[in-house]
């Protein structure tokens, strides 16, 4: 990938220091340069120690932890390659798979070739197991849910029982409540390192200060900090301009990504953009893809977990290859993929957490390139950016393009709407409903007001009336007896909202209103800068996980696919953040290199 370090160290100045095969895959790579968190660690004066390092997305690390974890590991003297030598943890499937790629390209030049084997859920556990144990995994990227299961068979332990680095990749993430507790598994089961000694690195582009009392359990007290980002800088990256749009009301949010996405595709007729969406199933794929949205001779492609592997593979595989199109993505893919060339990034609705919007805002801009990040907001969702206001979001009014007004976008859209499926619209609204529950306090709603504004939103995605759901998912989703609901055998649930009078409304500049469908009404939400996380149900932190039920998600009740991993399913409205399931869904990914 073309970066420009051309200002910077060159590898070739840490001759002595790498092994000549790892100088000489980085150059039959084309990397002649370290970016400058190349340089931080590669000019530590040990490779062996402790570290946690934090450097913008897109800037290297995968090669920065990498290549000292292997140069180690080359240089040791009494290594067994058929024991784990290396294990990097990542939270997704997609990304283990790019960093055993990254690994592979960097033992090109070894001879005898390195192993580097993945665990991830989704592939034929038996199948991968079987050659983790016969061959010689001295590399092993795993997903935690995966490694879980290989590590209840005693072979396996065996197999990490000589570990010398533990990597976290995305550190934050694995170490968050949502991980943790399968970190912590995990741990338990390698040689301690109070005793075995081996080396704990942590990367990633954002570490929140929650996360520190959590790095003991990786990293000695002693260890090394690195940041390549100052203090007073925003952690996104200065080549991604970022502009919000804001829409006058929800049913403007589809109309307007329409004409952004057709306005950026007639300046640049290469346009390659990622599209977030707060959920698996806000519908957006089938709107703009099936349903006709997208702007002409732009492939639609889709990525959420509740695909099967195979589909999920299959995307990752084309969206790199392609020059241009549309990806509809859940978070699935908003942290540490690098899909080239992406120029431009647009996130419709809030992220689930702040550090997210770094994370996916950092999709584009890689690599030294240029790109540009949009969100489009309703009214209600604009408390993200006055609540953030490190991020440098600029605010210039509505999407206002110069050509905006030669495309029909709210007949475009109304047009593609007819053509989504019910059950898929029916799909959007719980998956909205859920995720507004989950940052209710953000939005400074109460449960009425929750409720009046995924009905608005309904109405926005097409439903020409409130969806039905169970009493069991009202339950759930502890929205019982709340007014505009619509539920099985009840009808429409009426009366005073609960314990207030007219709350719905009563955000900031609150007002009611509606379209006259059974509470589609609802007023706005006002800004609350509360907690993230005030509830257990579909919680920004109960995400896509291994299945096992960890303190937040797994329980899931949702009528729509279960999730990646062993019996866990999300609920409603969870976000697909991206937690990685050990199922067996779908086949084992192709690789372009037979992983063994
Ligand atoms: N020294 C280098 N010279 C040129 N390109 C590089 C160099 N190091 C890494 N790259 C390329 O930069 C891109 C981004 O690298 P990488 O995926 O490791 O970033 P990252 O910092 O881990 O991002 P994220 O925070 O999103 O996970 C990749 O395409 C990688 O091949």
């Amino acid at each position: 990938m073309a970066v420009d370090t051309s200002d910077r160290a060159p590898y070739a100045q840490l001759a002595g220091r790498l092994k000549p095969q790892l100088l000489k895959a980085l150059e039959n790579h084309g990397f002649t340069h370290m970016t400058p968190v190349q340089e931080k660690v590669l000019q530590l004066p040990t490779f062996t120690q402790d570290c946690l390092v934090q450097a913008k997305t897109g800037t290297g690390k995968t090669l920065a932890f990498l290549l000292p974890a292997l140069q180690n590991l080359l240089e040791a003297k009494d290594l067994d390659r058929s024991y784990v030598g290396i294990l990097v943890l990542a939270p997704t499937r997609e990304l283990a798979q790019q960093i055993a790629d990254e690994c592979d390209k960097l033992t090109s030049a070894c001879s005898p070739p390195l192993e580097c084997h993945i665990a991830v859920g989704g592939s034929k556990k038996t199948v991968h197991l079987n050659k983790f144990l016969k061959n010689k995994p001295t590399v092993l990227v795993a997903t935690p849910g995966r490694l879980i299961d290989y590590l209840s068979e005693d072979a396996a332990r065996q197999k990490l029982s000589k570990v010398r680095c533990v990597v976290l990749d995305e550190a934050d993430r694995m170490l968050d409540a949502g991980f943790a507790p399968d970190l912590r598994r995990i741990l338990e089961q390698l040689p301690p390192k109070a005793q075995a000694g081996w080396q704990g690195m942590c990367f990633s582009a954002t570490v929140p200060p929650e996360i520190k009392k959590m790095l003991p359990m990786v990293l000695t007290q002693d260890h090394v900090r690195i940041s390549t980002i100052d203090k007073n800088e925003a952690p996104t990256v200065e080549l991604v301009p970022q502009t919000v749009y804001p829409v006058a009301t929800v049913d403007d949010v589809l109309p307007t990504l329409h004409s952004v996405l057709a306005c950026a595709k007639a300046d640049n007729p290469a346009l390659k953009a990622v599209i977030f969406c707060p959920t698996a199933r806000h519908g957006l794929p089938h709107i703009f893809g099936t349903g006709g949205a997208a702007p002409p001779k732009l492939p639609v492609f889709q990525m959420q977990s509740r695909m099967s592997q195979a589909q999920r593979t299959r995307t990752v595989e084309e969206f790199k290859e392609t020059d241009r199109g549309l990806l509809f993505a859940s978070d699935v893919v908003g942290r540490g993929m690098d899909f080239p060339d992406i120029n431009l990034v647009v996130q419709i609705g809030v992220p689930s957490e702040k550090d997210q919007y770094v994370h996916r805002v950092g999709r584009t801009g890689r690599a030294g390139k240029v790109g540009e990040a949009v969100m489009v907001l309703a009214p209600e969702e604009m408390w993200f950016v006055a609540a953030n206001p490190e991020f440098p979001i600029k605010n210039n009014g509505p999407f206002n393009h110069p050509k905006a007004s030669t495309y029909p976008s709210a007949q475009i859209i109304q047009t593609a709407l007819a053509k989504v499926p019910d059950q898929s619209k029916e799909q959007a609204y719980i998956g909205n409903l859920g995720f507004i529950k989950s940052l209710m306090k953000r939005y400074g709603l109460d449960p009425t007001g929750v409720v009046a504004l995924a009905n608005r939103f309904a109405t926005s995605f097409g439903c020409a009336e409130v969806p039905t759901l169970s009493p069991m998912l009202v339950g759930k989703m502890g929205l019982k007896g709340v007014p505009g609901l619509v539920v099985e055998g009840k009808g429409l649930v009426r009366g005073p909202p609960p314990g207030a009078s007219g709350s719905a409304g009563r955000g900031r500049g609150g007002r009611g209103g509606g379209r006259g469908a059974a509470g589609m009404g609802g007023g706005r939400g006002g800004f609350f800068d509360g907690p993230p996380r005030e509830n257990g149900f579909g919680g920004p932190s109960s995400d896509e996980r291994s299945g096992r039920g960890g303190p937040r998600g797994g329980r899931g009740f949702g009528r729509g696919g279960a999730g990646g991993g062993r019996g866990g399913r999300r609920g409603p409205g969870q976000p697909d953040r991206a937690r990685e399931g050990s199922g067996q869904q779908g086949e084992e990914p192709s690789r372009k290199r037979a992983r063994r």
